[in-house]
């Protein structure tokens, strides 16, 4: 470890660091982002992009009395490096490690938790209420990427700003501009930070305005020295930015993002500023890595590499469920041209680049604003489109009325591909898939499906398409699972696939769990029980007919989901059970009421009771 950066042992330690000596620390933390982040993957590009913007915040702050918070939080890494946190590195991202995003209960300088994006702003601006209403001092700032800015949520709270602009209060909002979301940044906003970008800053431009003036024979200076008096006409003329002066938000641009006394000069102004002031700060993903500055994309979030080659270390033996996604819309998309494909910022991770490449104009890529993308496929499904909008399941929670008022209640045909659907392991609580059965199986009209193994997707998917109604697929994170069981039977609405008869025990897995049960299958009969095993296919609508066969044949009826219970599959089959006077035992296995936090898939499976072990041992329980 740097000389520099073992110093610092607590937060604020960064402020006995010799001023011309900031550079090379900066040097060294980014040594160490790639030293450790090489070995435990996570979210690299990110962190190097931001780290003279957090030195900054961390040498003009003080903490944990002033606040910053980090939108989606991915590039935390150097606020937890200097506050204490540098040891725990070797954790990142594991079972009780070190998060990858900010956490309230891992260190009172996280002053708020984020993951999911464009929430930064809205939260800074309680902070700051909170600040004012307690008559206290403290500096809160926001620090928000440009993608993160093209979220709806981030326009809510700049719109609100409007309360501190009256108060004079002030709040400091730091626009970290690398003209990257994951991919390419898109959307008008990132042209218009784009067309800010190609010009000076704004104080060069006044300087410069004054100066042609004053050249100008005659008339020059008077119209010069009208102009400064009314230095907004001067703004409005040249200032960019215009939208947040506009919005009552003062804009202190351009500033080089990785110039760090550039950085604190301008921090230390905002602090002085009476009302809300952003700061747009130029910077590159990827910053000091030169294999991520050229592929700022593939280290955004990333596995285990090889420092040197910046090669990833695992090889990939197995599609993911992703790609045969992918691949199956493409093809699907060939036969129907009314198939169009919609991401919302996240082409790579959905495997969507697929559809745009063959099918560049039916591809719409809409931002980081899942509200909008929901209700822009319903518009295209109302006009006789075929619309697939393929997200990540805890980011459609985002989507959640848009889904139930725009598409359920007009029954328009939007197909949902929820993708990382269930546990997904490393990015722990703000990104598991475990809530999507509750949140989508209340809604009438809507149809939940779930295959079993990568055989069933493009079946499933085909179904998908030529059905007329919202109707979703949830798949997870991940290497495909080839099962057991061959796929054979076809798909039909609301109808289930028994897999093994049995007797006494009859088991419903839900989607990609069939992995767990059928282990459990033959390790029950290995100890001699022979259960059945059903491939639930339809969350809803349930197959009822199937379900009146097995309360009359299985005294056990065991559910198990990668879903909260609350609202899951289990909890609709005991209402079934229940509202059929069914005398049935029921075993509902899933997650019980809890946030999961980051680890291993495998893991978070073992403490949620749903892997083969457990569902085995809780079975025999039951039955003994
Ligand atoms: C609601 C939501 N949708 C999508 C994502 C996935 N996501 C994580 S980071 C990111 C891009 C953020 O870009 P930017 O804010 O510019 O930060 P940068 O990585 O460029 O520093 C996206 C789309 C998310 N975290 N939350
Ligand atoms: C920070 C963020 O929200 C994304 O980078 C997310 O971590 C991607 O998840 P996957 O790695 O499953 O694509
Ligand atoms: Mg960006």
């Amino acid at each position: 470890m740097g000389r520099l950066l073992n110093k610092i042992k607590e937060p604020n330690d960064i402020k006995r660091i010799s001023p011309k000596l900031y550079p090379i620390l900066a040097q060294e933390i980014r040594d160490f982002l790639i030293d450790h982040v090489s070995q435990t993957g996570g979210h690299l590009a990110s962190n190097l992009g931001a780290v003279e913007i957090t030195m900054a915040l961390h040498i003009c702050l003080h903490f944990p009395e002033d606040k910053v918070v980090y939108d989606v939080g991915h590039q935390s890494y150097v606020h937890k490096l200097l506050t204490g946190r540098k040891d725990e590195f070797t954790s990142l991202r594991q079972k009780d490690g070190l998060c990858g995003f900010p956490k309230r209960c891992e260190s009172d300088c996280d002053v708020f938790g984020t993951g999911h994006s464009s929430t930064s702003i809205s939260a800074a601006l309680g902070l700051a209420v909170a600040r004012d209403l307690e008559q206290k001092g403290e500096t809160i700032a926001a620090v928000i990427g440009d993608g993160a800015l093209s979220g709806g949520m981030a326009y809510e709270a700049l719109n609100n700003l409007s309360i501190l602009r009256r108060e004079k209060k002030n709040m400091i909002i730091i626009l970290n501009d690398n003209k990257m979301s994951i991919s390419e940044n898109v959307g008008g906003m990132s042209r218009y930070l784009n067309d800010l970008r190609s010009r000076r800053s704004y104080s060069e431009f006044k300087e410069n305005v004054e100066n042609a003036l004053n050249n100008i024979p005659g008339v020059g200076k008077s119209v010069a020295r009208t102009l400064k008096k009314s230095k907004d006409s001067i703004k409005q003329l040249f200032i960019p930015g215009m939208l947040f002066e506009n919005m009552g938000i003062t804009y202190y641009g351009l500033v080089n993002g990785h110039d760090i006394y550039e950085l604190i000069h301008a921090i230390n102004r905002a602090k002085q500023h009476e009302g809300p002031i952003l700061i747009h700060a130029i910077t590159r993903k990827g910053m000091g890595y030169k294999y991520a500055e050229k592929n700022p994309e593939k280290f955004h979030g990333i596995g285990p590499f090889d420092k040197e080659t910046g090669e990833v270390l695992a090889k990939k033996t197995k599609k993911t469920y992703t790609d045969i996604f992918a691949e199956s819309l493409v093809e699907l998309a060939r036969e129907n041209k009314k198939v169009v494909a919609i991401t919302a910022a996240m082409p790579s991770g959905t495997g969507l680049k697929a559809f745009k490449k063959h099918y560049p104009k039916r591809f719409f890529d809409v931002g980081i604003a899942e509200e909008h993308a929901v209700t822009f496929a319903a518009g295209l499904a109302a006009q006789g489109m075929r619309p697939v909008f393929a997200v990540y399941s805890s980011f459609l929670q985002r989507g959640y009325d848009q889904v139930l008022h725009d598409v359920c209640i007009q029954k328009l045909p939007v197909f949902f591909c929820i993708d990382r659907s269930g546990l997904v392991g490393a990015d722990g609580e703000t990104h598991q898939g475990i809530f999507d059965i509750s949140y989508l199986s209340h809604i009438p009209n809507m149809v939940l499906m779930a295959p079993k193994n990568e055989k069933e997707m493009p079946a499933m998917m085909k179904f998908a398409l030529e059905y007329n109604g919202p109707i979703a697929m949830k798949y997870p994170r991940g290497s495909v699972y080839d099962g057991l069981s061959e796929y054979n039977a076809p798909i039909e609405l609301g109808k289930s696939e028994m897999i093994y008869e049995g007797q006494d025990v009859v088991i419903l897995a839900v989607g990609n769990i069939m992995e767990e049960c059928e282990k459990a299958v033959q390790l029950l009969k290995s100890q001699g029980y022979n259960p059945g095993l059903v491939n639930v296919r339809f969350i809803r609508p349930m197959d009822e007919e199937m379900l009146h066969v097995l309360s009359k044949k299985y005294s056990l009826i065991v559910t198990v989901e990668e879903n909260q219970l609350i609202g899951g599959y289990g909890q609709m089959v005991s209402a079934f059970l229940h509202k059929n006077v069914c005398k049935n035992q029921l075993l509902t296995l899933g997650i019980s009421d809890y946030f999961v936090g980051h680890a291993t898939v495998n893991e978070q499976r073992e403490e949620a009771g749903i892997n083969a072990d457990s569902i085995v041992k809780s079975i025999i329980d039951r039955m003994n």
